[in-house]
């Protein structure tokens, strides 16, 4: 009986090891993407990006597979990775058939309402469009004196705080950004800036973006089921800490859409809650219209989106300057001698053509060397297939441009792990380098490119323009000279967001 029992038990284990060696070598050799080039064990499995992805090192992963493979690689049996400026435009430009956004990458928002970053191509384009009266030029000038009201916060806290010992500039920079999209996005601040400490909800963005990548590896497998065991995995009740946050988002932005547009403190919900008065007399056509659901949900992600990434930018971008002196001490020299006055420094002052070219292109190679958002976007390839880079991929498979990868390859990029800003300086500029000229620039795209790009461009540069111009103004700054802080780039883990461990400098007020 035993021994018929383990037989039973051995011809099974034989049977699924067939099946499952047949499975990979039909991945492998007789799959509609084993034309792409690729590493045998991505091509069979999505495991070994799955291992990677768990550990934070996928995108580098990706940027040495495309150095090994070339500029499109099969990295799991279902998706290719792209690096170069036609799969930028193929992928995500606009198009008669738009690809949309994979579906394994969408964080479920707990109302199930969508919001822009995960809705369909028609409700997208309605809530764009209306969202898109906050973020226009008018709306930017508007908004000038709630963005100075927060650089002058973070100028004062930093200057108070600089004499007792070095500052964690990561933690005042994400203060600033929070605090600055609270005001727009929900109508009031964080207050992060006030009390030098980050609520909840700032703290639970790191978590739920780890969640987002748990949730992407759960659902290739079909175990988006284990999500509630999932604090197994990662980190734990993050489901219940974001419910609990999105139920104080709605109950903020519920109270300011009550008080309509507001001609006193334009914040995002003045232009929107205008632009449909404006022009439906106060009658709500679905069409043309947000429901209130909507609103929320779109504060809570519009928040996300516009507050970790340009915090991101900044940090890294002192880092990168503290770490290359002669870059810092031309970015200062520029900034210092373009302006008489700290008040002479304003977005529109920063944004006039040829104001500060060194400014912008430190913010450029910043922004390359460490994209905020360095991750891949995934796109689904829709009926019908599409040529991308001059290979066939049929619908259906996974396609995407890595962020990192792509800006990080030497491809794309002359001496592409060095720290050189003057590679966007205007192409007559002495300073510029001959090997510079070769530099594939059109392949630089920080806000993602086409219908679904960052809407808050203009604002991010805005912010980091006057963040930094007015910080490098006010203060000398120098790197605390531990290991932890000179490794502080290269050590980070990227889970949808990079993991950034404090980045201590001390800070001396310029005595004028
Ligand atoms: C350095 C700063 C920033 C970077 C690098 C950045 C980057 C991006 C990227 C790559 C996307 C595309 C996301 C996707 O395809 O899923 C995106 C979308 C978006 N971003 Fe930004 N962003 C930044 C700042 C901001 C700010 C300040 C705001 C607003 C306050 C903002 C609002 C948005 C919105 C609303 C979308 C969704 C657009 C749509 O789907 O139509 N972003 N951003």
């Amino acid at each position: 009986m035993a021994w018929h029992t383990s037989s039973g038990i051995n011809t099974a284990f034989s049977v699924g090891a067939v099946i499952v060696c047949a499975y990979l070598v039909r991945n492998i050799y007789f799959h509609a993407l084993s034309n792409h080039p690729g590493p045998k064990l991505w091509a069979a499995t999505r495991l070994p990006w799955c291992w990677n992805q768990y550990w934070g090192n996928l995108s580098r992963r990706l940027k040495e597979l495309h150095d090994q493979y070339g500029p499109a690689v099969r990295v799991a049996p279902d998706e290719i990775s792209y690096i170069s400026a036609s799969a930028w435009k193929t992928i995500y430009g606009q198009r008669p058939v738009e690809m949309p956004k994979d579906p394994n990458f969408s964080l479920l928002t707990p109302s199930g309402v969508q919001n822009i970053l995960t809705a369909d191509r028609e409700t997208h384009t309605r809530q764009r469009r209306l969202l898109s009266h906050a973020f226009s030029e008018k709306a930017l000038r508007e908004q000038e004196s709630i963005l100075q009201t927060y650089c002058t916060k973070l100028c004062s806290q930093l200057e108070d705080r600089c004499r007792s010992g070095p500052v964690d500039l990561f933690d005042w920079f994400t203060f600033s950004t929070f605090d600055l999209i609270g005001d727009l996005a929900f109508g009031q601040s964080f207050g992060c800036l006030d009390a030098g400490a980050a609520p909840p909800f700032v703290q639970s963005i790191k978590t739920g973006s780890r969640e987002l990548m748990l949730n992407q590896m759960l659902r290739y497998y079909g175990l988006l089921f284990l999500r509630p065991v999932m604090g197994l995995l990662g980190p734990r009740n993050v489901a219940g800490s974001r419910a609990a946050n999105m139920g104080r988002a709605v109950a903020t932005v519920r109270e300011r859409v009550a008080r309509g547009p507001t001609a006193d403190r334009k914040d995002f919900w003045h232009y929107v809650l205008g632009h449909i008065a404006d022009n439906e007399g106060g009658v709500r056509d679905a069409k043309t219209t947000m429901t209130e659901p909507e609103m929320y949900t779109n504060a809570f992600s519009i928040s996300i989106a516009g507050s970790e990434s340009t915090a991101t930018t900044l940090t890294g971008t002192t880092f990168l300057l503290l770490r290359h002196p002669d870059a810092y001490r031309r970015v200062v020299e520029e900034v210092r001698s373009a302006f008489a006055s700290e008040s002479d420094i304003t977005s529109k002052s920063l944004s006039a053509a040829g104001k500060l070219p060194f400014l912008e292109a430190v913010l450029n190679e910043s922004m390359r060397l460490y994209p905020p958002v360095a991750i891949t976007l995934p796109r689904r390839v829709p009926t019908g297939g599409e040529t991308i880079d001059g290979r066939f991929v049929p619908g259906g498979y996974t396609v995407g441009v890595n962020h990192l990868a792509c800006y990080r390859s030497e491809v794309n990029f002359a001496e592409a792990s060095a720290f050189r800003p003057e590679r966007w300086l205007d192409l007559d500029n002495p300073r510029r380098d001959d090997n510079d000229k070769g530099d594939k620039t059109e392949c630089f795209k920080p806000f993602s490119h086409g219908p679904r790009s960052c809407l808050g461009k203009n604002l991010a540069w805005a912010e980091l323009r006057l963040i930094l111009a007015r910080f490098l103004w006010r203060f000398d700054a120098q790197l605390v000279e531990s290991e932890a802080n000179l490794q502080w780039l290269d050590k980070q883990k990227l889970w949808g967001f990079w993991d950034k461990p404090p980045l201590l400098c001390r800070l001396v007020p310029v005595r004028r």
